[in-house]
């Protein structure tokens, strides 16, 4: 398992680098899961993200920490792990336990994200805080200053195949401009060939993918459209 100075130095590099799309395991085939880790990181994806449902934070189920585990011994693949769960501190040991890199609670659940985005970091794994598109930056609090990454919700949670909210444009510029800021910034839902290129424009680090990769027949070239549409609109090549 990574240490936490490795994950928090992967981190920093994809910061520093050109923005990047991180395929969302959630739109793989669940019959072949094995594959398709292994298809995307042959593909050229450095971040797998990983979306844990609990049937009551959104109206999903999805999968749990088993599955976690079991891609963790097939991929040394950043694991980015997604709770959207009522009671993420119950479970985040599991989670860090079972492989993930990094662990990203909801502000929604959390009045106070400090203590939980404290311990995920003591546990040796990147601390990540997420907001929903209704709700306003203020609800990260001083939690904003603590956090390794801040995940700008783009969906409601729950469902892959939704469409973009451009709410998220505006989250992620003003995260960007907050100045000495120390996180990473993702977005995640309906990140596809149109959308790619604004959230890297706004600021956005790392681009959570799942239909816009998984939906397509070849993972390579979805990965490096996607990437290509990212960069340019960053201003590379
Ligand atoms: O967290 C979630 C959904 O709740 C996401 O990570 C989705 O998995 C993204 O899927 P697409 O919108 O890219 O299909
Ligand atoms: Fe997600």
């Amino acid at each position: 398992m990574a240490s936490a100075a490795s994950i928090l130095d992967t981190l920093r590099r994809l910061r520093a680098g050109a923005p990047q799309v991180a395929p969302s395991l959630l739109a793989c085939d669940f019959g072949h899961v094995a594959d398709e880790v292994r298809r995307v990181e042959a593909a050229g994806a450095t971040v797998l993200h990983l979306d844990i449902m609990d049937g009551h934070f959104v109206p999903n189920l999805s999968i749990g920490v088993p599955v976690v585990r079991a891609v963790r011994k097939l991929t040394d693949l950043v694991l980015d792990v997604h709770l959207m769960l009522d009671n993420p501190a119950e479970y985040v040991q599991a989670f860090r336990e079972a492989g993930a890199d990094s662990i990203t609670v909801h502000a929604e659940v959390l009045p106070d994200a400090r203590p939980l985005l404290d311990r995920i970091r003591r546990l040796g794994a990147a601390a990540g805080l997420s907001l929903n598109p209704p709700t306003p930056l203020e609800a990260l609090g001083p939690a904003v200053d603590e956090a390794d990454m801040i995940l700008v919700m783009s969906v409601m949670p729950g469902f892959g195949g939704q469409s973009f909210d451009p709410v998220a444009l505006e989250k992620l510029a003003a995260l960007r401009d907050r100045p000495g800021r120390g996180y990473l910034l993702e977005v995640d839902g309906g990140v596809n060939d149109e959308t790619a290129g604004p959230c890297a424009a706004a600021g956005a680090d790392l681009l959570v993918a799942g239909t816009a990769v998984f939906g397509g027949d070849d993972y390579q070239e979805r990965i490096a459209t996607l990437n290509a549409h990212a960069r340019s609109a960053r201003g590379g090549a």
